[in-house]
C-alpha cells in the first residue's frame, strides 16, 4: 500500500495518541494524508489549530467522505457510540479498507460488518510519550497488512500480537493498566506525605521508584519475586512493609482488579 490515506474515526485521546506517536516516527509505508474526525465542530477546530496543515480535521456529515477517501481507518470512537456512528458513515465503506480498531469489548467478527480487514488492538495513554504498550490481533483478511500495522502500531513504544481470546485480559492489564500504578503510586506518595515528605517531592520519588522497577525487570528479565528478595534485608524495613500490604491482602486486590476489569470489558462489545 503506497501513498495512503489514514483517517483517524474517533480522534479523541487514543486517536490523538496514536497520531503523535506516527507523527513521530519514520516507518513504510508511511501515510502520504491524515484525516482526523471528531463528533463536533469545536474539537475539529482546536486538532485543526494544534497539528496544522499536517492533518485534515473533520466533523458532521463531512466524516463520511473522510471515511471515503480512507485506505486505512483508525477506530478510536467509545464503545457505546461505535454502532451509531459507523452506520452513519457507512456509505463511505467499500469494505475493503483496514480498519485499525482501538476500542474495547468490540471483537473482530462484530467489525467485520464494515471490513473484512481488521486489527484489533488494545493500547494505552502512555502511547502519548512514546511509553505505550500495544497488544494486536488480525482477522484472516488482515494478515496481509500485517507488517503495515505492526509498524504503525510500534510507534507507540512496543507492540506484540497474541491471538484475539486474550483482548479482554489485555484491556485490563495494557489498557487500563496506567490507572491500576498510578493508584499504587498516589498511595505511596501519600505514605510519604503522611510522614512529612512535601506532596511533590513524594510524588516525584514514587514515579521515579516505579520507573525504575519497570526498566529493572525489562533489563534483567529476571522474575520480579527474584528482584524483590534482593530488596529484602532480613528482619529489615521491606519485609516488614510487604507483609502489612499482604496482610490487607493488597496482592489479591489488584489481582482480582485486573480479573474484573477484563469481565467489563467482555460486556462493553455487548451493550
Ligand atoms: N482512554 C484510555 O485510556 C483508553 C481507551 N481505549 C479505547 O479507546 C477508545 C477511545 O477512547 P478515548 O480516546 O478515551 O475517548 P475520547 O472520548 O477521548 O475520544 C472519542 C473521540 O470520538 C469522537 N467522536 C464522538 N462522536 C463522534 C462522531 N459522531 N463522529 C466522529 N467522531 C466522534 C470524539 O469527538 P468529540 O470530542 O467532538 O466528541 C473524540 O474525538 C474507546 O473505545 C476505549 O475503549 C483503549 C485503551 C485505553
Ligand atoms: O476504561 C475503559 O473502559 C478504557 C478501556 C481501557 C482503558 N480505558
Amino acid at each position: 500500500m503506497d501513498n495512503y490515506t489514514l483517517t483517524i474515526l474517533g480522534c479523541g485521546t487514543m486517536g490523538t495518541a496514536m497520531l503523535l506517536s506516527i507523527m513521530k516516527a519514520t516507518f513504510q509505508p508511511y501515510p502520504a494524508k491524515f484525516i482526523c474526525c471528531t463528533g463536533d465542530k469545536e474539537s475539529a477546530e482546536a486538532l485543526q489549530k494544534r497539528f496544522g496543515d499536517k492533518i485534515e480535521a473533520s466533523y458532521g456529515e463531512s466524516n463520511i467522505s473522510a471515511v471515503k477517501r480512507a485506505d486505512v481507518i483508525i477506530l478510536g470512537l467509545k464503545p457505546y457510540i461505535c454502532e451509531s456512528v459507523l452506520e452513519y458513515v457507512k456509505s463511505g465503506l467499500n469494505g475493503h479498507q483496514v480498519i485499525i480498531s482501538l476500542l474495547a469489548g468490540w471483537s473482530i467478527e462484530r467489525l467485520s460488518k464494515y471490513s473484512s480487514c481488521i486489527a484489533r488492538v488494545m493500547t494505552n495513554t502512555p502511547a502519548k510519550f512514546g511509553h505505550g504498550m500495544a497488544i494486536v490481533s488480525f482477522s484472516k483478511e488482515a494478515q496481509k497488512y500485517e507488517d503495515l500495522v505492526m509498524n504503525m502500531i510500534g510507534t507507540v513504544g512496543k507492540a506484540l500480537k497474541l491471538p484475539e481470546k486474550h483482548m479482554d485480559a489485555a484491556t485490563s492489564l495494557v489498557g487500563s493498566g496506567p490507572a491500576f500504578c498510578l493508584l499504587m503510586l498516589q498511595a505511596m506518595a501519600e505514605g510519604a506525605v503522611q510522614m512529612g515528605i512535601p506532596y511533590d517531592i513524594a510524588k516525584d520519588c514514587a514515579a521515579k521508584v516505579m520507573e525504575g522497577t519497570a526498566k529493572m525487570v525489562m533489563e534483567t528479565g529476571e522474575h520480579p519475586e527474584a528482584l524483590k528478595a534482593e530488596v529484602c534485608t532480613p528482619g529489615g524495613t521491606t519485609i516488614a512493609g510487604l507483609l502489612v500490604m499482604e496482610d490487607r491482602g493488597v496482592r489479591g486486590g489488584i489481582s482480582r482488579g485486573v480479573e474484573k476489569a477484563a469481565e467489563v470489558a467482555a460486556l462493553l462489545g455487548k451493550k
